[in-house]
């Protein structure tokens, strides 16, 4: 896995606004790779450490050293009553990264004009252990060294996707960024019908958990689509044609997911709404 260099990738101050379940996976991802502890500072209400050597500090305290990357990790509906407290410390040396799910870039530059620069992040858990996917957008004209700073802070988390059309952002959101959730409830289905069919819950919980590990993995391995992949699976006149015959029914597994992925999705919205309140 690809990291950023001690010196050059690494930013020179990263301050978290917020460190809840996704901004710690990424800080903690990022310290195991090597960020040094004492360029990273977290602003969280409960003051509760971090990780050692990570300054932890309840409220976000100026001014900011020139080259800072600030990364907004905090709910999306919270983002109008936090960003009176921080908008006065961002300036034109500071970079802007957010992981605020549905929050526009130029809902972002008008609550922090000054900033030099704004990108969106979308990560999801499994950056955790380098397995993740980010998606990225920077607002236009955004300057290389920038692009490239946030591409290796994102590489050492897992694939990164650049986006040049943020109207699609909600969508990868909702593929990847949500992605996992999605994932995480196939294995427990399928786990749980192993064990509504008599096999021991806990050992249909291990098979199902290691049946998706692995052919995810062989799948990331293989040439093959996965959908081609399915079909290998399936002897001619065997199970598993009998099982993908019922996934593959007019109302059976693509349209849930297409509706799935669509609702999620769809939520961005109204998340850059509720962005817009207390302002
Ligand atoms: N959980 C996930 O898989 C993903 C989450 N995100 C985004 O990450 C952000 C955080 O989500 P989670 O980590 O899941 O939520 P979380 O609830 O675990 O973390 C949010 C953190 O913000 C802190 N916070 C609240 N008010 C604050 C303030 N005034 N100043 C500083 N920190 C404050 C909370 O103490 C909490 O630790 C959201 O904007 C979400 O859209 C993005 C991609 C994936
Ligand atoms: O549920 C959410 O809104 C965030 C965005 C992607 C994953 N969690």
């Amino acid at each position: 896995m690809a990291k950023p260099d001690a010196d050059a990738g690494w930013p020179a101050r990263l301050l978290l606004i917020g460190c809840g379940n996704m901004a710690g996976a990424m800080l903690a991802r990022w310290l195991e790779l090597g960020l040094p502890a004492e360029r990273v500072t977290v602003v969280r209400p409960s003051g509760r450490p971090v990780a050692p050597g990570v300054t932890v500090v309840t409220q976000v305290e100026g001014p900011l050293e020139p080259g800072t990357v600030v990364m907004l990790a905090f709910k999306p509906q919270q983002l109008g009553a936090v960003a009176p407290g921080l908008t006065g410390l961002i300036g034109p040396e500071t970079v802007l990264l957010s992981i605020l799910a549905g929050v526009p870039a130029a809902r972002l530059r008008s609550a922090f004009p000054q900033a030099g620069a704004i990108l969106r992040c979308m990560p999801n858990l499994p950056v955790r252990i380098g397995k993740g996917v980010s998606t990225l957008y920077g607002e236009p004209g955004m300057p290389d060294g920038v692009w490239a700073q946030a591409d290796a802070l994102c590489r050492a988390l897992g694939l990164v996707e650049w986006l040049e059309d943020e109207a699609l952002f909600d969508t990868a959101t909702a593929l990847a960024g949500c992605g996992p959730a999605f994932v995480y409830r196939f294995i427990d289905a399928l786990s749980t019908a192993g064990a509504e069919l008599g096999l021991a819950p806990d050992m249909a919980a291990r098979m199902a958990l290691a049946t998706m590990e692995g052919a995810a993995l062989s799948a990331a391995s293989s040439d093959v689509a996965p959908a081609a992949m399915a079909d290998a699976v399936a002897s001619k006149g065997g199970m598993t044609r009998e099982g993908l015959n019922v996934l593959d029914e007019e109302d059976g597994l693509a349209p849930l997911i297409a509706r799935t992925v669509r609702a999620a999705r769809d939520r961005g919205a109204a998340l850059a709404a509720a962005s817009q309140q207390a302002d």
